[in-house]
Parts: structure tokens; sequence; C-alpha cells
């Protein structure tokens, strides 16, 4: 499966916690991440990431666009409700065409927990009842 993570600053540590401690089922699978998560989780998670942009440079974006053409699989996105981001279209329009494509995506540690625990489990049969209805 094609896995995204991201995760904005005040984030990053919980998603290098989360990284660390699925460390065994995420490198199962192929991950991409937006810029700086990236470059954090393969520094400090040791896991192989294909990096993309920064998310207010294009990476929210640029993982649309996968998303989009059926080459992301799940989604789990860190967002900080905090602080304004500078790319907050970017980012809505990232959660919304989760929903278009029917992606999986989480947007907390709660969340992530639960899905990284189904995907190991194989519990993903929403797949197949998506395929049907094509
Ligand atoms: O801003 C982001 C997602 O919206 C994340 O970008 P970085 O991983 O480059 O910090």
């Amino acid at each position: 499966m094609n896995i995204a993570l991201i995760a904005h600053d005040k984030k990053k540590e919980d998603i290098i916690r989360f990284a660390k401690e699925y460390h065994s089922i995420l490198s199962k699978h192929q991950l991409f991440a937006t810029g700086t998560t990236g470059m954090r989780i393969a520094d400090e998670a040791d896991l192989k990431v294909t990096r993309f942009q920064s998310g207010p440079l294009g990476g929210d974006q640029q993982i649309g666009a996968k998303i989009a053409n059926e080459e992301m699989h799940m989604v789990i996105f860190f967002r900080d409700p905090l602080t304004a981001q500078p790319h907050e279209p970017d980012i809505s329009a990232l959660l919304r065409l989760c929903d278009v494509h029917q992606i999986p995506v989480a947007t907390n540690l709660a969340m992530a927990d639960i899905m990284i625990r189904a995907l190991d489990h194989k519990d993903f049969e929403w797949k197949d009842i998506i395929e049907q209805n094509r």
C-alpha cells in the first residue's frame, strides 16, 4: 500500500513517535511524505520515505495529485488545529480529495493508531466494496 505521512510543525514529534512505534508495520509499505516530515521520519525513525515538497511549497497538493490518480491508499496527517497555516486551502483540498476518492485519512494520533492496526490485520474490506461499485 502507498501511505502518505504528513505532520504540521507542532505535531512532528507525534509523527516521529508514531513512526518508531509502528516501524515494523510501516516498513512493509511504500511511504510518501511532505518534505520536512519525510526528512525527519527517514532520519529519526529509519524508514524509507519518498519525499515531496514541503507542505507550504506544494507538498499537500502533490500528495493530492497521487490521490486523484488513485496512487495513494492511506493518509496519516497529524494536523495542528490550533495554528493558522499559510497553505490552508491546500490542506482542505487534500482532505476533500480523500473523501472524493474514499481514501482512509487519520488527522490525529488516536485515529492513526486504529488505522495502522487495522492495516496490520488487513481489515480493509472497504476497498473491495468500492471496487465492486466502480
Ligand atoms: O505543512 C505541511 C502539511 O500541510 C507539512 O509540511 P512539511 O512536512 O514540509 O513540514
